[in-house]
């Protein structure tokens, strides 16, 4: 597989089994999907057509029934769970509706999480969580835990978080899909700000049809597989 992407995925199936364990249900079936350096790939679709699935595939957090996934050229399924999760925390960062930031730890100790997993000694992680922190005109909430920060103010530690180790990708599932109108505007440009910046790529799903296109490319998962529109 080509390294001119940064992440790849070829012939994607997921099933799952359904609920009278009977049969499958077939999610996915066949999913091709190439996204290059700093590219804005937005994934639209209905309701239950498998686009969490989906990311949680190209992430390495899920497995495909059968089908590929490549990170820099590289299938990840040649990695052990040991290494996966290396790579995963070197190589991707996600951004969910729900931030997921632990509550007992501060905006800062949050966002330096995944360089400490990294072994980054403390004062780098430090610097580049305050520098993320800071560009996300956090600067003056870092001592702050997750109850004691907004909606909007948790979606962008969560997005700082996920840059700390320079990605190459972001997975974004519905970063917005929990925030008013500014708040959602706010995060938007942060994201498209970055790829600019960081010429970091992007995949994100959303169900907001004017939010997906003004992605460079927009899929939309139907019947199990993505086509552009
Ligand atoms: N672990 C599982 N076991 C059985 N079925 C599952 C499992 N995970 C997901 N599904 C089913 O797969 C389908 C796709 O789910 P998924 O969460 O990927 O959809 P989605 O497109 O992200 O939906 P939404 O927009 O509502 O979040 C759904 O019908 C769901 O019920």
């Amino acid at each position: 597989m080509s390294d001119d992407f940064v992440l790849q995925c070829s012939d994607i199936h997921k099933e799952f089994p359904s609920e009278s364990g009977n049969g499958v249900l077939r999610i996915l079936q066949g999913v091709d999907l190439q996204v290059k350096k700093a590219e804005i790939i937005s994934i639209v679709g209905s309701s239950g057509s498998g686009k969490s699935t989906l990311l949680h595939i190209l992430g390495g957090l899920d497995h495909p029934t059968s089908g590929d996934v490549f990170w820099e050229g590289k299938s990840i399924y040649r990695y052990n769970k040991d290494q996966l999760a290396e790579q995963r925390n070197k190589q991707v960062g996600f951004v969910f509706q729900f931030h997921h930031l632990l509550p007992e730890f501060t905006a800062m100790e949050n966002v330096m999480m995944p360089a400490l997993i990294q072994d980054v000694p403390l004062p780098n992680a430090e610097n580049r969580a305050k520098e993320l922190l800071d560009r996300f005109g956090m600067s003056g909430r870092l001592n702050h835990r997750p109850s004691q920060l907004s909606g909007g103010e948790q979606q962008r530690v969560s997005m700082a978080r996920a840059l700390t180790n320079n990605p190459a990708i972001i997975l974004a599932d519905e970063p917005t899909g929990n925030l008013d109108e500014k708040n959602t505007e706010s995060i938007l440009s942060l994201l498209f700000q970055l790829r600019d910046m960081e010429e970091v790529s992007i995949v994100l799903i959303t169900h907001e049809k004017d939010i997906a296109t003004r992605c460079d490319i927009v899929y939309s998962l139907h019947n199990g597989t993505l086509n552009g529109i």
